[in-house]
């Protein structure tokens, strides 16, 4: 589903990301954790096709990421701090705005369908400069979510909501996940790593530091070993 092969990133003669690999089958929710500076931004960069890498292959769903179509596009949503949304136009019309680029079908019923997903159906017709920062957030998982990729890259997806909004934010990815979707997580909220993903990486200094499956470990347990891992505070978002 991805396959990430030697990729590596230099930036003003800088190595970033050290050449990394490793495989997410369909269907899994990776989180990667990591303290400031590791490089997970941009790693999420690279892999949500927002940059290329200096060297190495990235391929999704088969298709190489340097194929810049709309239909490798299709095959992904992305969720950062970046909300990509048109602050004069309504919540309706950025996503018929998006719904139009990404060609998707019965666009009219599936715009309301991410809006209840995302509770925001009763600001439908509302301008996004008068939505607070949790309800653009929102708005950007609808968006990121209305074309349904089956891969979606989210980084710091908790910052600024509130709890109604973290929760909401939790039902879609589990909702995201439950119907096989793949996830790529960037945070630094390993509690809610924990409870949502099964797959945990661990990036230091540009380098991937631990791989391994989530399930089930306590997060008193995972914090321990985070520490171990990387020194430090482990912060929350
Ligand atoms: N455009 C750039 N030019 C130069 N250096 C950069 C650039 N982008 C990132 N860096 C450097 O690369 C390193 C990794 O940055 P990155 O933002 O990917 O880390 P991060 O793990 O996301 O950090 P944080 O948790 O603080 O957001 C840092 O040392 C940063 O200064």
């Amino acid at each position: 589903m991805l396959a990430v092969k030697d990729i590596s990133k230099s930036i003003g003669g800088k190595n970033i990301i050290h050449p990394v690999s490793f495989e997410v089958p369909e269907g899994q929710f990776v989180t990667v954790l990591g303290p400031n500076g590791a490089g997970k931004s941009t790693l999420f960069k690279l892999l949500s096709l927002a940059t290329p890498p200096t060297t190495g292959s990235i391929t999704i769903n088969g298709k190489s990421a340097k194929d810049k179509s709309v239909a490798l596009r299709k095959e992904i949503g992305v969720i950062s701090h970046h909300t990509f949304l048109y602050d004069n136009l309504s919540a309706l019309e950025n996503l018929r705005f998006y719904g139009q680029a990404y060609e998707v079908k019965n666009l009219e019923s599936r715009i309301k369908e991410v809006l209840r997903y995302v509770g925001l159906q009763l600001y439908i017709h509302d301008p996004v400069r008068t939505f607070s920062r949790g309800m653009q957030q929102r708005l950007s998982i609808a968006r990121a979510i209305l074309h349904s990729p089956s891969l979606l890259f989210l980084d710091e997806p908790y910052t600024g909501l509130d709890q109604q909004a973290i929760q909401i934010l939790n039902d879609v990815l589990q909702s995201l996940h439950n119907e096989k979707r793949t996830l790529f997580m960037i945070t630094h909220n390993y509690e809610e790593a924990l409870t949502l993903s099964n797959r945990l990486l661990v990036l230091a200094k540009g380098s991937i530091i631990y791989d391994d499956i989530s399930t089930g470990i306590r997060s008193d347990e995972f914090r321990r070993l985070y520490l171990q891992l990387v020194g430090g505070e482990v912060t929350r978002a």
